[in-house]
């Protein structure tokens, strides 16, 4: 599908033109709907940036222009928790010790912000991300408020995606195929296939993968699948997305791609949730708030460039030339002593004190006075929250497609996998035409004699048992024994 630029001119506060985007349009459609569609979405990007005080010329960048043009800015979607426990039994038998992997952490996350979690290997990253998302909720002990109300984890689950650290790709699809079935899954039914076709192309041209959209994804890269999850979950436009170390297997240019996507996908209105393990410096600056674990606890929550102020408040300070993601690890790791105990009684302090107080948003540093940036940051959160709209989303029920819809893309989906897996489709073929011969060679001419009647129910209770099996073997055969042979 061809994609050519058009040149949008806008005007900023003081008059100034500036080229904000070259919006891609569909060079078979025809549809003028969807080029004014994608005008709109430009168009209320640029008056967002306005209401939020700012205005400035916006660069005409490469890598932002042609990003997800088409899809809607998302819903608002704030995640707070509150003194959250997690407990696990220790113990093969007799469970009866315990092991404490979150203590009692408290935290938010809001639309419109880049969040990265971050911490020491075993800090608790993960753990966190999967109780957030609702994966893990047993044991679990705490808050988890939506939009300032409980959690409702069914709705939750429909509006929130979650990127796992490992991916579950099906290796005979091709990228193109694979972000296909997530539209049909993901985007109603009631919405034009051009449409569709139009996103999982924007996804593939936006993630850099078009040289691979029509390769298998067994035969693609470690960071190119990693990719492709991403941007399986990009197709329905998500009001929040977690991330579990999106990073991880990428080269600095991907990952530095990656994360200029996340953003992008942040400034639209989502809420995006990261959790990445010792950032570059680069990396780690274009994210907007830090939640910092150590020893599953909270030690710093805030805009990611007031860390090194903050540590220097509590009397750490950060060498220069320094990495403060790499700094922040090393204070969490122990490598400046014994500092985990104090920066936790200071964040907690703070958030006790925020609480008891105006109320304010508790994303404001510690013991210190927000400088004009924060504050003009701290304000457009608590807009962004005044804009909530807590609309039918939460409370919305059934799937995007109905059910017959789903089965006939799932049929669709397996009959290529089937198709395109050789030995599998040949075994299968040959196993029953050998079963097949024999069964035939068995009960031969068995259904003109009323003598025996009793064959005839064994001849069926045998074919029905081998149906049963052989439609079983693949899955066996694929998990178990076929890696093995490779
Ligand atoms: N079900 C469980 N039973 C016992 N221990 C667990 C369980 N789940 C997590 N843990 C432990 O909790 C700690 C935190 O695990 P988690 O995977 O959340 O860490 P992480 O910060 O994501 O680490 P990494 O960066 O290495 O992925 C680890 O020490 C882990 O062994």
């Amino acid at each position: 599908m061809n994609t050519h630029p058009v040149e949008v001119v806008m005007q900023d506060n003081q008059d100034r033109n500036t080229v904000i985007a070259g919006c891609c349009d569909n060079g078979e459609n025809t549809h003028g709907e969807l080029e004014s569609f994608n005008m709109q979405l430009l168009t209320s990007s640029l008056q967002e940036e306005r209401v939020h005080g700012i205005s400035r010329t916006v660069e005409s960048r490469p890598s932002d222009v042609k990003i997800l043009v088409n899809l809607q800015d998302a819903q608002t979607v704030n995640v707070e928790w509150k003194n959250l426990t997690y407990t696990v039994p220790e113990g093969y038998i007799f469970k009866h010790k315990h092991k404490i992997i979150l203590n009692g952490i408290s935290g938010e996350v809001v639309s419109g912000e880049m969040t990265a979690v971050m911490g020491p290997s075993g800090a608790g990253k993960s753990t966190l991300m999967n109780i957030l998302t609702g994966y893990i909720t047993k044991h679990v002990e705490g808050e988890t408020l939506v939009n300032n109300t409980q959690r409702e984890l069914s709705s939750f689950r429909r509006l929130s995606s979650y990127v796992m650290q490992d991916d579950f790709l099906l290796p005979q699809l091709t990228v193109k195929e694979t972000l296909t079935v997530a539209a049909n899954l993901k985007i109603p039914s009631g919405v034009p296939v051009n449409y569709k076709q139009l996103v999982v192309s924007e996804i593939i041209d936006a993630l850099g993968l078009k040289d691979c959209a029509n390769t298998k994804t067994c035969q693609i890269s470690g960071g190119q699948r990693k990719r492709l999850s991403i941007g399986q979950e990009l197709v329905n436009n998500p009001s929040i997305i977690f991330l579990d170390e999106p990073t991880s297997g990428l080269d600095s240019s991907n990952c530095d791609q990656c994360i200029t996507l996340l953003k992008t996908l942040a400034k639209r209105g989502c809420t995006v949730v990261c959790s990445i393990h010792q950032p570059s410096a680069r990396i780690y600056e274009k994210f907007d708030k830090l939640y910092m674990l150590a020893e599953g606890q909270c030690i710093y929550q805030g805009p990611v460039n007031s860390l090194v102020t903050f540590l220097s408040c509590q009397g750490l300070d950060c060498p220069t030339y320094h990495n403060p993601a790499d700094f922040i690890t090393e204070i969490a790791s122990g490598e400046y002593g014994d500092q985990v105990g104090k920066l936790v009684r200071v964040f907690n302090t703070h958030r006790i004190n925020c609480k008891d107080s105006t109320k304010q948003h508790c994303t404001t540093i510690p013991q210190l006075k927000p400088n004009e940036d924060e504050r003009a940051q701290c304000n457009s959160s608590l807009l962004n929250n005044i804009k909530v709209d807590l609309t039918d989303i939460l409370v919305k029920k059934g799937y995007p497609t109905s059910l017959f819809n789903q089965f006939l893309v799932l049929v669709k989906r397996t009959f290529l996998c089937v198709m395109r897996e050789p030995m599998l489709t040949q075994l299968r073929l040959a196993t029953h035409l050998v079963v097949g011969v024999m069964i035939g060679l068995l009960f031969l001419s068995i259904g003109n004699d009323a003598g025996k009647m009793l064959n005839n129910s064994a001849f069926l209770f045998f074919t029905l048992l081998f149906l049963m099996f052989t439609s079983m073997m693949p899955t066996v055969l694929t998990y178990n024994f076929l890696p093995a042979l490779q």
